[in-house]
Order: structure tokens, then C-alpha cells, then sequence
């Protein structure tokens, strides 16, 4: 059962990578802007200090104009830097330099923070790839954010950034799953109640 499970999401995640990669570059600008603008009013009516999100790659919702709007309100960005173990460490940004991790993923330079260092923050923003209608949330396979969330006390609300077509009916679920207070696309703000 759990396997089935383990692979109805590596299917799923296959597809959802691939129509991510044959977006155009005009849908994907269009998709930014818009997407920054539902942020900056999520963060602003939140009235946060502090916020964990991450550097976006080229192919994922673009996070970033959103992450340096922060930065210039000075509001705290603390972002992931992926360990072996599983966890997530975290480090500030400070808009300077980033580079590729052992996953390909971008990951600032900046001093290190233990996993610990997301217990400050008032909002975060997690990638997925798909949510659905009740907040299920799946990722991209390897357990770091549903780790991280799972060993909070006390979590902050969460949303999730996606592109509209991947809000979808039904995720396959399994028990580490955590759910999401919320999504943010491109069309706009959900809010889930839980
Ligand atoms: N920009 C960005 N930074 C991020 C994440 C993210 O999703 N986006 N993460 C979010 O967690 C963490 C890194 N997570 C990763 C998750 C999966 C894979 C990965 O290689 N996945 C396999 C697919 C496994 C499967 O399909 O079952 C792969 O792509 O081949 C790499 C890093 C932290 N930083
Ligand atoms: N809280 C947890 N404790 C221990 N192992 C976990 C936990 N959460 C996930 N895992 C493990 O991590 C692996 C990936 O899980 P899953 O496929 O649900 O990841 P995901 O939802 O894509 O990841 P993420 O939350 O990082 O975006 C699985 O082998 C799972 O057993």
C-alpha cells in the first residue's frame, strides 16, 4: 500500500516536473509578476518580521523578486540549505552570493543557522509540487520540509508556491504528509481551513 502510494508521487512529481519544463518564457514572466504581488500582500497583511522561503531554480514559480522585496522591507529571509541527514540548516539572505548545492539546488553563502533558526520565523513559504483542495500538500521526494515542519511546536502559517494547474483535486497521501495553511499562485491566494 505504502509503495503504491511512494509511486503514484514519482509518477505524479515526472509529470509535474515535465509540464514545468515546456512552460514558455512569456507564460512563465507573466506568471512571476503576478505571483509576486499575492506575496507581498500575503507577507504584508501577516505584518511579519521574520520568514523562512527559498531561492527558486529557473523552472519553479518565481519566489525571488518576492524574497528581495522582503529583504529591502527588512524584513529577516532565512533560507535552506539541505544536510545529509535530512534535515534543513538555514542561512540569511543578504542578496550576495549563492551556488549550486550536491542536489542542484541554490543555496546562499551566508553564515549558517541550525534547523532550529525556522522556530523565529512568523511565515513560511514552502515549494511543492502539487496541494490539494484541502491542503495535503506533496514535494519533491526527499521528506526535508515535511521533516522540518513535523518536529515544529508551534508553525507559523505555511503556504505553499505553485502554478494554478498544479492545485489539483486529490495528492497522494502518506502519514508524514503535513498539510499547508494556504497556496499561492499566479491567479491568487488560497486559504485552507484546518
Ligand atoms: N529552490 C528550491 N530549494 C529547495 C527545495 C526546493 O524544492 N526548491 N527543497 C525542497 O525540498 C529543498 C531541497 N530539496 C530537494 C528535493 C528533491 C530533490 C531531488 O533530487 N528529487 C528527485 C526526485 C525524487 C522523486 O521524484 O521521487 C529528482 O529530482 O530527481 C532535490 C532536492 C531545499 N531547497
Ligand atoms: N517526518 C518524517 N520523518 C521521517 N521520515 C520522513 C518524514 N517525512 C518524510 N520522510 C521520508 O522522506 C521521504 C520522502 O517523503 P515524501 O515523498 O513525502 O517527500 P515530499 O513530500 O516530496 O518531500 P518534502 O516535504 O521535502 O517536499 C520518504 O522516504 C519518507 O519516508
Amino acid at each position: 500500500m505504502t509503495d503504491a502510494v511512494a509511486n503514484a508521487k514519482r509518477a505524479l512529481r515526472a509529470e509535474l516536473r515535465e509540464r514545468r519544463r515546456t512552460m514558455t518564457e512569456p507564460e512563465r514572466e507573466a506568471a512571476s509578476s503576478r505571483l509576486t504581488q499575492h506575496l507581498v500582500d500575503l507577507a504584508s497583511d501577516l505584518g511579519v518580521r521574520r520568514i523562512a522561503a527559498y531561492l527558486s531554480r529557473p523552472d519553479e514559480p518565481d519566489v525571488r523578486p518576492f524574497v528581495d522585496w522582503a529583504w529591502r522591507q527588512d524584513i529577516e529571509v532565512l533560507l535552506p540549505v539541505s544536510r545529509n541527514d535530512g534535515l534543513l540548516d538555514w542561512a540569511p539572505y543578504d542578496a550576495g552570493a549563492e551556488e549550486a548545492d550536491h542536489l542542484g539546488m541554490p543555496t546562499p553563502t551566508s553564515e549558517l543557522l541550525s534547523p532550529l533558526a525556522i522556530n523565529e520565523v512568523d511565515l513560511i513559504v514552502v515549494p511543492a509540487a502539487s496541494v490539494d483542495r484541502t491542503g495535503m500538500r506533496m514535494g519533491w521526494g526527499r521528506g526535508y520540509f515535511d521533516k522540518t515542519l513535523g518536529s515544529m511546536e508551534k508553525c507559523p502559517p505555511v503556504y505553499a508556491v505553485l502554478f494554478d494547474s498544479e492545485v489539483v483535486d486529490e495528492v497522494p497521501r502518506e502519514r508524514h504528509d503535513r498539510p499547508v495553511d494556504g497556496v499561492v499562485t499566479p491567479s491568487g491566494i488560497t486559504h485552507f481551513s484546518r
